[in-house]
């Protein structure tokens, strides 16, 4: 009998799915896809082989739920001999967004880890009941396979109780475990070790301020390979302009919109997570639109822009003196890895800090991590491309025993 080798990723959010198979021996990919807008009418699946030559395949049509898209997907794989019943498959890998103060670590999922899931739903309403549901249809797909949950929380359980309290009541805190919790660990984690690697040094030896900037973005603070500070909280509202998230505001707004405007506490979540940030100041969410608004003389992208920009900035600096001593700064994700003038922007006006970027190593477009920092500056701007699903393969396969093959520490 061959041992099995691969692992299936799964990173269920709000209305889509991602996932990725792999071949733990290399890290290598056998199938990548995405199903999204599910629950709409113009559901969409795009399937792409990575091995064996075939073509990339899309449909389109209803898909109401994540157990309907997870079947589908299951489907897909199927087609190319790579189907979910395969003796090949070690373990499911599941991006959790929320896993609170208990999950510290990768963890295979069990009645009770699901029941802590679910209790967290309130702190990561658009995140967990889509993780919940992912992680149900794939144990109903295959009981016997381990299910590991790999928590976005969890890199930032290292922090110091100075960055992770709010300065509230002790006792309502406590009592409702009200913190910062921070997400998008997985990626910082895994960004912060790239950059090191980048700078031909052990994270142990770096000080990285690491700028995730997705449709959700976040940025922290990480010490020697451990987070200090982050700028997501309780939930993954706080912190940076995002694609549709407000981040930081007065909490005062919130009340104030309950008394004067009569929105009720629902009202002003969906305000907040999802008719704010880019979208809310000019009505597209992404970054490319904005930059083609801009290019024409669109006032309101310009201001989005700036606006973002600025918040961005000042994280920046914050995290700057947090750290005391910076080695890098690391952009990544979708606008991240992509947009060259948001990343020129943040810099700009940073020389005393030691900070610059160079315009030309600045619009080089690769996949691999690379410096645009010029020669003379004393700290590194670097692109550093994420790869969560990658990251949470390797903890999955670790867990389930495959530490020893290959590929999982290389
Ligand atoms: N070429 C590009 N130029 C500028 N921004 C881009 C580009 N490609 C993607 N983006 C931005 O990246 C965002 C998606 O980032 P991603 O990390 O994939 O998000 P998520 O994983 O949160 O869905 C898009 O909404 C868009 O703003
Ligand atoms: C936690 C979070 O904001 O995730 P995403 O960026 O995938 O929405
Ligand atoms: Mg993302």
């Amino acid at each position: 009998m061959t041992t099995p080798t691969r692992v299936l990723v799964l990173n269920s959010g709000s209305s889509s799915v991602k996932y990725q198979l792999l071949d733990m021996r290399d890290d290598s990919r056998l199938a990548q896809g995405l199903v999204e807008r599910i629950g709409e009418e113009t559901s969409r699946l795009v399937h792409t082989p990575l091995q064996g030559g075939g073509a990339k395949r899309e449909k389109n049509g209803p898909i109401a739920d994540h157990a309907a898209a997870l079947k589908s997907v299951a489907e897909e794989l199927a087609a190319d001999g790579l189907g979910l019943d395969s003796p090949e498959l070690a373990a499911i890998g599941h991006r959790v967004v929320h896993g609170g103060l208990r999950f510290t670590e990768p963890t295979v999922i069990d009645d009770e880890v699901l029941a802590e899931i679910e209790r967290l739903v309130p702190v990561a309403p658009l995140h967990n009941p889509a993780n919940l549901t992912g992680i149900r249809t794939a144990m109903a797909l295959r009981p016997d396979l381990p299910q590991v949950a790999v928590f976005d929380t969890a890199f930032h359980t290292t922090m110091p109780e100075s960055a992770a309290r709010y300065a509230i009541d002790v006792e309502t805190a406590d009592a409702y475990r009200i913190r910062r919790y921070g997400f998008h660990g997985t990626s910082h984690a895994y960004v912060s070790r790239e950059t090191a690697k980048l700078l031909g040094k052990e994270p142990a030896e770096v000080n990285v301020i690491v700028l995730h900037l997705g449709n959700g973005a976040s940025a922290s603070a990480v010490r020697g390979g451990r987070c200090v500070d982050t700028s997501m909280g309780l939930t993954p509202l706080e912190g940076l302009v995002m694609g549709t998230r407000s981040g930081d505001i007065d909490p005062a707004v919130t009340f104030h919109l309950k008394r004067v405007a009569g929105m009720s506490a629902d009202d002003i979540d969906v305000l907040l997570n999802k008719k704010s940030g880019l979208v809310g100041l000019c009505g597209d969410n992404d970054m490319r639109e904005i930059r083609r608004r801009i290019d024409e003389g669109d006032e309101r992208a310009a201001l989005a822009f700036e606006i973002y920009v600025h918040r961005l900035k000042k994280y920046i600096g914050a995290y700057y003196a947090v750290l005391g001593r910076v080695d890098a700064v690391a952009f990544t994700a979708g606008v991240g890895e992509n947009a060259a003038p948001v990343r020129e922007a943040a810099i700009a006006g940073l020389e005393e800090l030691g900070l610059a970027v160079d315009a030309e190593l600045n619009s080089v477009r690769t996949d691999e991590a690379r410096l645009i920092s010029p020669d003379y500056a004393r700290v590194a701007v670097a692109v550093v491309p994420t790869d969560e699903e990658l990251e949470i393969a390797r903890q999955t396969f670790a867990l389930v025993g495959g530490e020893t093959l290959g590929g999982v520490n290389a």
